[in-house]
């Protein structure tokens, strides 16, 4: 039972458990000791005998399990000074004795006392208690079930979210609580389903076929991939892509929360690991879909300060256990999803285990229609409404969050006895989503909006005609995890760069704000913070590094053997250190002014570039050419660039180096 006990550490705060545990073992503990028959004076054994010659004792109870005897004095004796502060409180029972004391050894006690003058104890009443020892085993099997029930409660009560559903799942702690679709009740879910995701959905195609007809892929030896990692914000059809993969490929689809694995007992996460993929191998091939993997897959050894880590690591353990443990033939693979991708641990992106990764994205506008056509099918909808319209109102909207909007406005329309749901009823439905959205800071305003637009056109207006600039391959003001805007560059192969590619880059990088400024004046927004921040690293690195600065010289202040501590003791003396400072300072201003004339001198076609991201909200390097004409400067760069499109044209965004401008980041309401 005691190691029952220590094995189920509760891994969740359990506070009313310890309580109520607490409670009841301290209760236990008066009941065993004796409770209230306990009291009364602690006297030693030959008192006692010497009570009895004496006539004190009226009669004493022998209690032969606690070897104790309970001793109860005559009334005279209590009249007595000597035991008069042993007086009963007259309210107190007689069970209360007054005396007590412990006896050595049972047998030389009644050996003593059978040798007392027969005159003093002739008087004396003797109670003989011994414990019965089938009650006393009904007593503690009747402790321990409670104490038991008691447990289970708590526990039942944790897993079950609230007490629905059945009693037999506490039975059921280290089986896997993968909901279980299969052939029986299979996936419905089709890519039809799935709105938008192009590119997503033509990766996890691959998947389907392999679940399909493993053979086809295996026929040459090689070896099928094990899991595919989703990553993107919440909301964006992570969950629902992973089923329209088992629904395409008709394959039964186990799906679980990372939480569900860590929420409880220690052991008991790599348990479940070991139960689910026990299943889904017996049903294979299927699809293991682990939502939220970052509660069970955070980098190991970070967080040593909460407990319940062990517990994490264990389950992540048995995780790539289980992975590394699949056969070649065992057609399972594992989909898991986090919009997290940088806290995992990098021991499960490695190869043979979520060695794909997938991102799925915050809708574009084109995404955002398509979606609200899937969502609307099966609504009664005035033929009048334009989803296009739709979409346009719902900037930085998940797909969740419009599944929500079309559900809204059919309760809205419903609500006002409508026959059907209009404009309005949407409106106010996003209008009602909004609210909610704002408070976690998702939704930007028009006003932003456009802001952000011309920060980004910006930058891809000087980028692309800058010379030396990175070419520019996708712009788009689609907020995405913390920034709100970005522009995509393909970075160019090279071993060495030149102080002129530097230049242009700074200017491009600069043209952010500088649109800003052309555009607005110099009411300078916090769009550009991140934008200063690399402005300034790359020109302190031209001038202490690099060597590219008049003033200061061919000089290079960085210590490669890492033996000097130069940020206690400078290299360089107060006066340089004013130069260095003036001229990083030179530098970047020189850059922003560039810029600014730059973008002033395109000014059209910067605004011609930003009203077409409001309206597209990405725009791609094709559009860039329909405003600007040809690239100048194409020849050798921009056969890099086609060529690079041609071998991977859709996966264009993830595997180029992404700029991405916090745009966002401090207070961008401030806008
Ligand atoms: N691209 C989409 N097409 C159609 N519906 C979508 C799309 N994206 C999301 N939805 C709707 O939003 C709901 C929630 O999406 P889902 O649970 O798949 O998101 P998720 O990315 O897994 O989110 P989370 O990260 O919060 O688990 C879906 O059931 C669906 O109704
Ligand atoms: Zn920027």
């Amino acid at each position: 039972m005691t190691q029952k006990k220590k094995n189920n550490k509760p891994s969740f705060n359990l506070n009313w458990l310890y309580t109520a545990i607490a409670l009841f073992l301290a209760g236990w503990f008066f009941i065993m000791s004796g409770g209230m028959n306990g009291s009364g004076k602690e006297i030693q054994e030959r008192d006692f005998f010497k009570y009895v010659e004496e006539g004190y004792v009226q009669n004493f109870v022998f209690d032969k399990d606690a070897d104790r005897v309970s001793v109860f004095l005559t009334d005279e004796a209590l009249q007595k000074d000597e035991f008069k502060n042993l007086k009963q409180n007259p309210n107190l029972t007689g069970a209360t004795p007054n005396m007590t004391f412990k006896v050595a050894n049972q047998t030389v006690f009644f050996d003593k006392y059978d040798r007392l003058p027969k005159e003093a104890t002739s008087e004396v009443t003797m109670e003989l208690t011994e414990n019965n020892v089938f009650v006393e085993i009904l007593f503690q099997i009747l402790i321990w079930v409670a104490l038991l029930g008691l447990l289970w409660y708590f526990i039942f009560r944790r897993m079950s979210g609230g007490g629905a559903g059945g009693g037999g799942q506490i039975f059921n702690i280290g089986k896997s609580k993968a909901k279980l679709y299969d052939e029986n009740s299979q996936v419905k879910v089709s890519f039809k389903d799935v709105a938008g995701l192009e590119g997503a959905k033509e990766e996890v195609e691959e998947i389907v076929q392999f679940l399909k007809s493993p053979e086809k892929y295996t026929r040459l030896g090689g070896k099928i991939p094990k899991g595919a990692l989703l990553i993107g914000p919440p909301g964006t059809g992570k969950t629902l892509l992973a089923k329209a993969v088992a629904g395409e490929a008709q394959v039964p689809f186990f799906s679980l929360s990372g939480s569900d694995f860590v929420e409880m007992f220690v052991g008991v996460g790599a348990s479940r690991v070991r139960d689910l993929f026990k299943n889904a191998k017996e049903k294979s091939p299927s699809i293991i879909f682990i939502d939220e993997i970052d509660a069970i897959g955070r980098a190991r050894g970070k967080n040593n300060m909460t407990g319940g880590n062990d517990e994490r690591e264990n389950t992540l353990n048995q995780l790539l256990t289980e992975m590394d443990g699949f056969d070649t033939d065992t057609n399972v693979i594992v989909m898991a999803a986090t919009n997290r991708a940088d806290i995992l641990d990098s021991a499960l992106m490695r190869a043979g285990r979520f060695d794909r990764r997938i991102y799925v994205d915050l809708p574009e506008i084109h995404e955002r229609k398509e979606i609200f056509k899937v969502h609307t099918k099966n609504l009664k909808i005035k033929e009048t409404l334009d989803l296009e319209f739709l979409a346009r109102q719902t900037p930085g909207f998940s797909g969740a969050d419009i599944a929500n909007i079309c559900n809204e406005a059919a309760l809205i329309a419903a609500r006002k006895g409508k026959d059907a749901i209009d404009r309005q009823d949407f409106l106010d439905a996003v209008d009602r989503i909004i609210g909610g959205l704002e408070k976690k800071g998702k939704l930007i305003k028009p006003k932003e909006k456009r802001r952000i637009a011309f920060h980004e056109a910006g930058h891809a207006t000087s980028s692309w005609l800058l010379e030396h600039a990175s070419p520019l391959v996708k712009v788009t003001i689609v907020p995405r995890g913390r920034s709100l805007g970005a522009a995509w560059y393909l970075p160019e192969e090279r071993q060495i760069t030149t102080e002129s590619q530097m230049l242009d880059e700074m200017c491009a990088l600069l043209g952010g704000r500088a649109a800003e400024e052309v555009m607005f004046g110099k009411d300078y927004s916090t769009g550009a913070q991140n934008d200063l921040e690399r402005a300034f690293k790359q020109s302190r690195a031209m001038v202490t590094i690099y060597g590219l600065s008049p003033r200061v010289g061919h000089i290079s202040y960085y210590d490669s053997s890492g033996q000097n501590d130069y940020a206690f003791s400078k290299p360089y003396s107060e006066k340089t250190a004013e130069k260095i400072d003036e001229e990083i300072r030179r530098i970047i201003d020189e850059q922003y002014t560039r810029s600014v004339e730059l973008l002033s001198a395109n000014k059209d076609k910067l605004t011609l570039l930003a009203e077409k991201l409001l309206e597209e909200e990405v725009i791609f390097r094709e559009d860039l050419e329909k405003i600007f004409g040809k690239r100048e400067f194409d020849d050798e760069m921009n056969t890099i660039t086609k060529q690079a499109e041609l071998e991977d044209q859709k996966k264009v965004d993830s595997a180029a180096e992404t700029e991405e401008e916090n745009i966002e980041s401090i207070p961008s309401k401030e806008v």
